[in-house]
Formats: structure tokens, sequence, C-alpha cells
């Protein structure tokens, strides 16, 4: 490794702002030997960079990369980059361009992908661009991932032809014009949420007018001006409903909209949530009858009781929506995948309604089919949702509310009469259960990359009795892969962090995080976005194995009980084989299951 890259790095980390997460990266170590955050490095040579999830923003100095010869991979994911896509284009030997999830903005230049002629991945899903798809992009002969969802894209797309394409996603954008024909291969998803494309495999027929439009700067540019009326226009009737909101929201403040979430979970107030009724106009619109969607679905629904709340798991009777519409709600929290809500039905069943963002990786029949198929699942540590709701621009996913809440809350946010009862047995009686549930889902979707691909503990709840219950599971498939990255768990393992890659290891990886959770007492830093604040169980637990200081690591509350502490120690090396980072060194899950249950003897 030349010094030049080393310092190249370091003049990178400079041009950040809130580079706190990079607190490796400092002069007197080396970037590939002493493993700095997010370096991918091979023989020596640093080739990618992937900085995901650590909130970083500023000037991307784009002249310190070009620094770095073997750098093929620029992973910037989830952070809060903003301005004009940097110079990226000057990095001619680039594979990988990852920067979904900030707020980049603007036009992308017409000639951005002339020369990154090696591209083989370009995912810029997620932020604010605006303007033309620049027509470079059907130059790189080896695409194959473009992601270009969730921007404002406008005009038509570009007429692509690479055979290379395996991934494609343009919607939610305000694409226009008939879609090319070499791309009608790909599903509807792909176009979704652009008013304005017609052609296959879209319904929409195209008419003369569709087709004459041409990619031009000239008709990026006007429908941009278009776009700003637009916006302005809905900017404006944006700025009114909020201002309307809040004037009826502040009315009832004092005792709503408390969110209990992690941090503040003790608090139990209810919360009103307004509800927009479509059958109503004008400024009484705003009804404020509980509930928990905010828009409303039609009255048809609401009278027939269902709605299209489609029932998987009959356990807790059946509902509609226009029951949940009407129960008294409460935040439960806010996850990488969407918010949760508490449902208190008139029927006095309580539920909880999970409102999902971005399941729109399947179409709909293969969505209500696997919905269908979690609805079927059956083992005492699995919690099987009850219903699901299905809209293109939203999900509901409503599974029965369990009181004593998640292994998270019991663990480290409730002080009272729950954590004293975390005696030993109880704690083994948790990652028994765990360990169960996961045996269960690796055996049902044994085909699946992840499993669980969630496994945390707050996505562990408790019955009364302790037994586990596992939830937010197979997810993976239902999300793209840069949803997937922001909010699954398993994207902050090492096999995607140093490799790019997921695999049922990864949930092993994820369950030795949480028994070591469970026999530490600490609340895990990998859980955090940026890795600040809890304690790095991972290090924490490896430092003191290599000092002989096992016993010191253990939650104080269990490491009294001494006729148990063999036993105990024997879990902390079980888990300390599922959190080996090298994957193919770490245990599998049926081994680790079979020592969890057998337990060793030393
Ligand atoms: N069925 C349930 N019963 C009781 N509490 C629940 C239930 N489902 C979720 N919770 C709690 O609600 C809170 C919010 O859940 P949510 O799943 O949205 O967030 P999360 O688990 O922190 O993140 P993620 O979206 O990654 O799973 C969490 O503390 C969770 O433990």
């Amino acid at each position: 490794l030349s010094v030049s890259d080393k310092e190249a790095l370091l003049k990178l980390k400079k041009s950040f702002i809130h580079a706190d997460a990079l607190s490796s990266w400092v002069p007197n170590s080396s970037p590939c030997s002493d493993d700095w955050l997010g370096v991918i490095c091979v023989d020596g040579k640093i080739t990618g960079l992937h900085l995901t999830n650590l909130g970083l923003s500023g000037n991307i100095d784009v002249e310190a990369l070009l620094e770095l010869r073997g750098l093929r991979t620029i992973g910037m994911v989830n952070n809060s980059f903003s301005g004009p896509i940097p110079d990226f284009h000057m990095l001619g030997a680039l594979k990988s361009l990852l920067l979904t999830g900030n707020k980049f903005s603007g036009n992308i230049p017409n000639d951005f992908f002339s020369h990154l002629t090696s591209l083989k991945k370009a995912w810029l899903s997620y932020n604010q661009f605006n303007g033309t798809i620049p027509e470079s992009v059907t130059q790189p002969t080896h695409l194959i991932e473009l992601h270009l969802e969730k921007n404002q894209f406008t005009g038509p797309i570009p007429p692509m032809n690479q055979t290379s394409l395996k991934q494609l996603d343009l919607s939610n954008n305000m694409l226009e014009g008939e879609i090319p024909e070499s791309l009608s291969i790909f599903g509807v998803n792909t176009f979704a949420g652009n008013e304005g494309l017609c052609g296959k495999p879209l319904d929409k027929v195209c008419t003369e007018k569709d087709k004459t439009l041409i990619p031009s700067n000239e008709t990026g540019n006007k429908s941009s001006d278009n776009n700003v009326v637009v916006l302005s226009f809905l900017a404006v009737i944006t700025l009114v409903f909020i201002l309307f909101a809040f004037g009826n929201c502040a009315k009832h403040r004092e005792n709503e909209f408390i969110v209990r979430g992690s941090e503040s979970m003790a608090n139990d107030q209810m919360v009103e949530i307004h509800v927009l009724s479509s059958n109503r106009s004008g400024a009484s619109d705003y009804s404020s009858h509980k509930g928990l969607l905010k828009k409303s679905t039609s009255s048809q629904q609401e009278k027939n009781g269902t709605g299209d709340l489609v029932m998987v798991n009959d356990a807790k009777g059946t509902f509609g929506l226009s029951d949940l519409m009407k129960a008294a709600a409460e935040v439960l929290g806010n996850g990488g995948m969407g918010s949760a809500y508490k449902a208190l039905m008139a029927n006095g069943v309580s539920v909880v309604v999970k409102r999902m963002r971005e399941m729109n990786r399947m179409q709909r029949e293969v969505f209500d089919e696997e919905m269908k198929r979690f609805g079927r699942l059956k083992h005492k540590n699995i919690l099987t949702p009850l219903a699901y709701h299905f809209r293109r621009e939203e999900k509901l996913l409503i599974s029965e509310y369990i009181p004593k809440g998640s292994l998270l809350y019991v663990l480290h946010g409730d002080r009272g009469i729950c954590h004293n009862e975390l005696n030993w047995p109880t704690r083994l009686k948790i990652i028994k259960g765990v360990a169960r549930g996961m045996g269960f889902l690796h055996s049902e979707f044994a085909k699946h990359d992840l499993p669980h691909g969630n496994l945390k503990s707050s996505n562990v709840l408790l019955c009364d009795d302790y037994e586990p219950l596992l939830s937010d599971y197979a997810f993976h498939s239902l999300v793209s892969t840069p949803v997937a990255a922001q909010a699954l768990f398993a994207y902050k393992t090492p096999d995607y962090i140093q490799y790019q890659k997921v695999s049922p290891k990864s949930d092993v990886y994820c369950l030795g995080i949480i028994i070591l959770e469970i026999l530490t007492g600490k609340f895990p830093s990998q859980y955090l976005i940026t890795g600040k604040g809890g304690t790095d169980v991972v290090q924490w637990v490896l430092t003191a194995i290599s000092e002989h200081r096992l016993q010191e690591v253990l939650d104080p509350d269990i490491a009294n009980n001494t006729s148990s502490l063999n036993q105990i120690l024997q879990l902390l090396n079980i888990a300390v084989a599922c959190i080996e980072s090298n994957s193919e060194q770490r245990l599998d899950m049926r081994e680790a299951i079979r020592r969890i249950e057998e337990g060793y003897e030393y």
C-alpha cells in the first residue's frame, strides 16, 4: 500500500462533515492492516469504500478518490450527502457507484456515464435528482443494475439496450413517453409511479404524442419547468394542509402524539391520529375520529367492514380496516421498515399495525401468496401475522400485540419487575426459544438468502412466560436491495460491510449478537446507525477473551449465579463461534442450534 493511498483517504475524510463514525481512520494506522471502517482491501490494495449508514455529509473530495488507483467500488448508501452529483465520472475504472439514500439533487450531466465504461452497478435511487435521465446511461456495456427509483427524473427513458441489464428500477419518478421496447421485459414495478409512461409492460397504450417524445435536453428542461409549476402548486397545497393539520393537532396536543419509542418506552399515553375522510370536502374534511390511516379508504370499504384487509390467520377473530380506523392508536416506534402502532379495537383485541415502506419488489399476486404463507406458519416461537393490507403506496401488516413487549425493552428499557425476572434460567429459555424459532425459519425458508434477515432484540417479543416470539422475518425477498441494505440488520454484519454479500450465515451472526446481548446485558452498538453509543459487544467480548477476563463481561445480574457459571460461559463460547467474521469459519445455523440445545461440557 503506498503512503499516498492512506493520505488520500485522510484527505477524503477531511472533506466529510460529521465523520465521527470514521474514528478508525487515523494517521498512525494503516487502512488495510488496521481494518479502517468501510475500507475494502484486496491483497493490501484499496479496492472499495463501503460507507453505508454512517451519517456522513459534506463535499466529497473526488480528487482524493482519484489517487486511489485500485478503487472499483464507491458505496455511500444512506448518508446525508447533498447538492449536485460529484464528478465521479472522472473515475473511469469504477464498477459500482452506490449512492442510494442521500439528498443529492439537480441534473445529472448528459455525458455523466460516457467515461464510466466498466460500470456494472449504478444505484442513484432515493435522492432528489431531477431533469432527464442522462442519455449516456446507454453507454456502459456491462451495466447489470440500474436503480433510479424515487427521484424526480422527467422526460422519456433513453433507449437502453444493454443485454447485461438484470435489475432496473425507474419507479416513482416523473418520467413520460413510451417505454423503449428493449425494456419491456422488465416487470410493471420497474416503471410504476410514473404517470406519464405508456407502452409495454404497462397497460396504458401510447398515443401518437407519447411516441414523439424523444430524449433531448430541451424536453428535459421543458418538463422540469412544468414540474416547477406543479411542485410549487403542490407545495402551496401541502403548506395549507400542514397549517390546517397543525391547527387541528394543536388543540389536542397536550396528551396526544406522544411517541413510545425505544427511548421513552415507559410512556403509555394514547395518541389520536387524524383521518382524512374522503367523502367530505373543504376544510371540514379533517375529521378527528380515532384511527390509523392518514387517508381513508372509500366509504363502501368502510361500510363492509373488512375493506381490503386480507385476513391470513383468524386466531384473534376477523376484523376489517374500518375496525382499525376506529381503534385507539398508540405509536410504538419507527423502525427501519416503517412505523408501528398499537391499535386497541372495540372488541377488546389489541393488534400491532406496521406500515411497511417500499415493499414493491413483488407483483400483487406474489405478495398475496407470500402473506398467506406467513399466515400459515405455526411454531411456538414465531409470531404469525393476522392480516395485511395492500396498496401500491402502502402496505400494512397486522399482528397480535404482545403486552410484555420486546426483549430489547425488557433487557434495557425497563428497570422494573420484568428486568428483575431476567435470571439465568429465564435468559436461557429465551436463547433456546430464539434458536428454535430460527431453526424453524431456516427450514421453512430454506431457499432464501436470509430466512430471517432482521434478527435483533426489538424483533424478539416476550410472552408472559418469557417464551420468545420472533417477528419481522423473511422480508428480504419483498424489498429491493437498497431498501434491504438500509432496513435489515443482516446487512450490518461483516458479510455485507466487508464483502457485500448476505447468506443464511448472516442470520447466525445476528444470533451471536443477541446471545451476547443477553449474556452481557449491554445494548449492542451494532444496532445503531452510526455505531455510536451502546457497547460494541463483539469487540468487547473478543478483547476480554484474549485477555482471559471472560467473567467480567457477564451481566452482574447473572454472573453471581455460580452454580450455572459453566453453562453461561459455554453459551458465551457458542456466541463467539457465531460472530466469527469469516462466514466460512462461522458455525452454520444447524450446528449453532445443536450446541445451544445440547450444551457442551467443559
Ligand atoms: N406485536 C408486537 N407486540 C408488542 N410490541 C411490538 C410488536 N411488534 C413490534 N413491537 C415493538 O414496537 C416497536 C417498533 O417496532 P418496529 O418493528 O417498527 O421497529 P424495530 O423493531 O425497532 O425496527 P425494525 O423495523 O427494523 O424491525 C419495537 O420496540 C417493537 O419491539
